[in-house]
């Protein structure tokens, strides 16, 4: 299973009127690996059939669906689930889900709640905000210094807020393996210009191994 490369992030106010689905299916054609399904809503209903439609999608291009927030959403689909310091144990969603599944730990800039989550059973762990984000402008800010010293949990490092083709190889050089990107992928005018940016942060990230 790869855990690395670009993970897309779902926003449901970005992608609200039809564009859910062939934005996302743009950025899979672009090479896209991971996806996250991000919906802050409470429209349970709608929630199960959009995430159900995207795990389709992400099997059709064999990339890995990730449920932000919603253990039992995960448990409902059969994938994997992003977790973060309010949303409850990663032990519990591990025995829930199972040994395979993926579950990702926000870990802030904090190498001590990274070993933490690894402890607990977390496939990955992500770090940040590193730059200022326009998805989530109250997020906790991150120190790039925090990536090296990640290496030794031999987990997959990911990084996230407000991160862009410009500032992205840095990220890469201090050891991200995933960049977790909402705006710059999905705040576009159409399908065409986002496999067109997936395809530039691939060619990054392929630069970068
Ligand atoms: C890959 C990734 N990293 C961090 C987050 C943030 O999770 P959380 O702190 O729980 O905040 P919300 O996304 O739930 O608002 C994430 N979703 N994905
Ligand atoms: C959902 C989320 N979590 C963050 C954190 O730092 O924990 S930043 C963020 C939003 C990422 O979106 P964008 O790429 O538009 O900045
Ligand atoms: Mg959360």
């Amino acid at each position: 299973m790869i855990l690395a490369g670009l993970y897309g992030i779902t926003d449901n106010q970005l992608l609200a009127g039809g564009r859910l689905l062939p934005y996302v299916e743009a950025a899979l054609q672009g090479g896209m690996k991971v996806l996250q399904y991000r919906d802050k809503t409470r429209d349970t209903q709608r929630r199960h059939h959009e995430a159900s439609a995207l795990l389709t999608l992400c099997e059709q291009y064999q990339a890995q669906l990730i449920i932000n927030d919603d253990v039992l959403l995960a448990k409902e689909l059969g994938v994997g689930v992003h977790l973060g310091q309010e949303d409850g144990s990663i032990q519990k969603a591990r025995e829930l889900l199972g040994n395979k599944a993926i579950i990702g730990a926000t870990c802030h800039g904090s190498i001590e709640l990274a070993q933490q989550a690894k402890t607990e059973g977390a496939s990955y762990v992500a770090f940040g905000r590193f730059f200022a984000s326009k998805t989530k402008t109250d997020a906790q800010p991150a120190d790039i210094s925090v990536l090296p010293q990640a290496k030794v949990l031999g987990l997959p490092i990911c990084v996230i807020g407000g991160i862009t083709l410009q500032n992205a190889p840095i990220l890469l050089k201090q050891g991200a393996n995933l960049l977790a990107v909402v705006n710059e992928l999905f705040a576009v005018e159409s399908p065409k210009q986002v496999k067109a940016i997936v395809e530039q942060f691939v060619q990054l990230i392929d630069l970068s191994n």
